[in-house]
């Protein structure tokens, strides 16, 4: 049974003596000395190992938030360390190489992370196992469904061996079984590897069924509006009364939150 503490405007702290895995602070962000603010006064701190999903409305500032912990963006305003020195990031399109197979693919990573090559084909083949694709190596992006080649990217992310993996709503391409099971691999391999995890998404309901932590966001500028904590880490199945509660607490305020930009 999970249980869901709402933390509105908490702010994120982190038990005593544990270093966070990612520390934002009073993060602001504008594109141009001109634009509009995107993100502003954004504090949280992420957890080393734990799985938090980064919600709100199309344009509040997800991605621009994800590529700023990812470094491809800077912020405008105050700091972000990832403490173990950078993250990998996997977006909605896999993005794999069309002319290489599923298995060289991920040995490209390997290959870019400085592994011996006579080690790489194990690896690679090891990832792949890890995503239930060893069978498909010797495939080509386009011989994969949409799910398989997510499943490769997945490999390919945790092939750069970084402790925090960013991802950026790579399943909404994905009909709702694929997704389903996806979410289902997903957190087999955190809880393997013990990676920590930020997942962006748009979807109320993938963010209540896999996060640890839901962080709303509102829109214009963007901001943490709230969070929930969910107390059992246990697995816990979409159509379940536990996620169907928390999705519909979170959609009221969303939907208040869209209501408010709308104004
Ligand atoms: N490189 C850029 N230059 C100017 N404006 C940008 C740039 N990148 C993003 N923006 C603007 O910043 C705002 C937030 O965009 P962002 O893509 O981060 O939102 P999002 O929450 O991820 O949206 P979605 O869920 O639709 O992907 C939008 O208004 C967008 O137009």
């Amino acid at each position: 049974m999970q249980t869901f503490t709402d933390t509105p405007q908490a702010p994120t702290t982190q038990p005593l003596g544990v270093t966070p895995a990612i520390r934002i602070d009073s993060l602001g962000k504008r594109f141009g000395p001109t634009g509009p603010v995107v993100l502003d006064n954004i504090t949280l701190t992420v957890a080393p190992g734990e799985f938090l999903c980064l919600l709100g409305a199309s344009g509040c500032g997800k991605s621009t938030l994800l590529t700023i912990i990812a470094g491809l963006e800077h912020p405008t305003e105050g700091t972000v360390t990832v403490t173990s020195g950078s993250a990998a990031v996997m977006f909605q399109e896999s993005a794999l190489f069309p002319w290489l197979t599923a298995g060289r693919n991920v040995e490209l990573a390997l290959k870019l992370r400085g592994v011996p090559r006579s080690q790489r084909r194990a690896q690679a083949l090891e990832l792949l196992d890890l995503v239930n694709l060893a069978d498909a190596a010797q495939k080509r992006p386009h011989e994969l469904s949409g799910g398989m080649r997510q499943r490769v990217a997945l490999a390919r992310a945790l092939a750069q061996d970084r402790k925090v993996l960013l991802m950026d709503e790579p399943f909404a391409a994905l009909d709702a079984i694929t997704r389903d099971l996806l979410h289902e691999e997903l957190e087999r391999v955190w809880r393997e590897t013990g990676r920590t995890i930020i997942f962006v998404t748009h979807n109320v309901r993938e963010a209540a069924r896999l996060g640890q932590r839901v962080v709303l966001m509102s829109s214009r500028p963007g901001r943490i509006a709230n969070e929930w904590r969910i107390d059992d880490t246990g697995t816990r199945r979409i159509e379940s009364p536990e996620v169907s509660r928390l999705a519909i607490e979170i959609t009221d305020q969303l939907r208040e939150e869209i209501r408010r930009n709308a104004a």
